[in-house]
C-alpha cells in the first residue's frame, strides 16, 4: 500500500496504528479526505464512513486541554465513568434489575463526579491496577462562559450544511470526551449520525456496516447492555459467537481536527492510543429524518431498526422474555429455513 497522498487514491493510504491494541479481525482503511473535496458529502450520502480532514468545524475548541477546561471551569463537577479495566461497556441503568436481584449484577463500570482538576490529578498519579477513568460532560450552558464562547465560534455554517444536504434532523447534543490513554469503548452501534471530532491525542475506531449484525450478537433489546456486541474482541468466544469469524471491519484513526463520519446503526469500537497522553473528542449526534416514504430495497440499517422493533412486540406480548427465543424459533425453523 503505498504512501500516497488521500487525494490521489481515494484516501486508502494505511494509518499508522502502532500504539493500539492488536485484534484478529480483517480490516479496510476507512477513505480519509480534505473537506473541501466532493467524494467527502458522496461518502455521507451512501451513509458509509469516511474520515475528514483539515476542517476548522472546532478550531475555537482546539485549545480545550485538561489545563484550559480546569482553569474555565474550576468547580464544576463533571461525570466521570471509573471502569476496573480498559473496557468502558455503556450500561443503561433503566433496564437494570430492579430489586434485590440489582446486587447481583457485577457493575464493572460505575459513574462518579469529579472537578477537572481532580481528574487531571488523578490520571498524571494512576499506576497499572488503578481504576480507569473516563470523562464525558455534555456540553450544555453548565459548562461556563468561556467554553460557552468557544462553543458559539464553531463554524455552525459547516455542520448546518452537512445537517441540510443530508437531511439529518436536530442536533441532539455534543459529548465533551476525555480518555486516559488505552480506554477502550467497546463496539456498539447508535441510533444517530455521529460527527466523532478529535481534539488532542489519538483514537483508533474499528467499524462494521449494519449489516453484520449477525455477527457481532448484541444481547436483547431489554438487556442493560442494549445495542453493544457481546463478543470480547481481545478473547472472542467462537463457540457462542461463530460468525464472528466473518466479521469484516474498516480502521481510522482520528486525530487532532479529525472528523470521523460514524453512520447511525454502524457498530464501532473506539480506543485511546495506548501509553500517550489523555485524548480529548467531541461528537455531534444527530437524529436522522424521519423515513417519510419508503423506498423499496430497504437500507441495511433499516433492516435491524425493523428487528429491533419486532423484538421488542414480541416481548411485549409474550410479557415473559424468557419465551421469546422459543416463540422465534417456533416461527423460522423449518419453515423459513
Ligand atoms: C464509554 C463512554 C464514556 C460512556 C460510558 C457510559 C455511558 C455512555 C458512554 C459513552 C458514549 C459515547 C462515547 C463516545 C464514543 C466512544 C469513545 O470515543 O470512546 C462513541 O461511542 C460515540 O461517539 O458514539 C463514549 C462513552
Ligand atoms: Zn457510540
Amino acid at each position: 500500500m503505498s504512501n500516497t497522498l488521500p487525494s490521489e487514491d481515494g484516501g486508502k493510504e494505511k494509518y499508522d496504528t502502532s500504539g493500539f491494541r492488536k485484534y484478529n479481525i480483517p480490516l479496510e482503511q476507512v477513505p480519509k479526505f480534505s473537506h473541501d473535496d466532493p467524494r467527502v458529502d458522496e461518502y455521507i450520502s451512501e451513509m458509509k464512513p469516511v474520515l475528514i480532514t483539515g476542517s476548522n468545524l472546532i478550531e475555537s475548541a482546539m485549545k480545550w486541554d485538561l489545563e484550559y477546561i480546569s482553569e474555565h471551569m474550576p468547580s464544576s463537577n463533571l461525570t466521570v465513568i471509573i471502569s476496573k479495566d480498559h473496557n468502558f461497556k455503556y450500561v443503561n441503568e433503566k433496564k437494570l434489575p430492579q430489586g434485590q436481584m440489582s446486587n447481583l449484577k457485577p457493575i464493572h463500570t460505575r459513574w462518579s463526579s469529579m472537578t477537572a482538576r481532580e481528574f487531571l490529578q488523578k490520571i498524571k498519579s494512576w499506576k497499572e491496577g488503578d481504576e480507569r477513568l473516563y470523562l464525558q460532560q455534555v456540553l450544555d450552558s453548565s459548562v461556563g462562559p468561556q467554553l460557552v464562547q468557544d462553543f458559539l465560534h464553531f463554524n455552525w455554517e459547516w455542520a448546518k450544511n452537512k445537517q441540510r444536504i443530508h437531511g439529518w434532523g436536530p442536533l441532539t447534543s455534543n459529548l465533551l470526551l476525555i480518555s486516559m490513554e488505552g480506554n477502550v469503548t467497546p463496539c456498539h452501534y447508535d441510533e444517530q449520525q455521529n460527527l466523532f471530532v478529535g481534539i488532542r491525542g489519538f483514537k483508533r475506531c474499528i467499524l462494521f456496516p449494519p449489516e453484520q449484525f449477525d455477527c457481532l450478537y448484541p444481547p436483547p433489546v431489554s438487556d442493560p447492555h442494549d445495542r453493544q456486541s457481546q463478543v470480547d474482541f481481545e478473547n472472542p468466544d467462537l463457540k457462542r459467537f461463530p460468525k464472528f469469524s466473518e466479521a469484516r471491519g474498516m480502521e481510522a484513526i482520528v486525530g487532532r481536527g479529525d472528523i470521523l463520519y460514524i453512520p447511525l446503526y454502524w457498530w464501532h469500537h473506539i480506543e485511546s492510543k495506548q501509553n500517550d497522553d489523555y485524548t480529548v473528542s467531541l461528537n455531534f449526534w444527530y437524529k436522522t429524518k424521519p423515513t417519510a416514504d419508503i423506498e423499496y430495497p430497504l437500507k441495511s440499517h433499516q433492516k435491524v431498526a425493523i428487528l429491533r422493533n419486532i423484538e421488542k412486540m414480541v416481548a411485549e406480548a409474550l410479557q415473559n422474555p424468557d419465551e421469546v427465543a422459543h416463540l422465534m424459533r417456533a416461527l423460522v425453523l423449518g419453515r423459513y429455513t
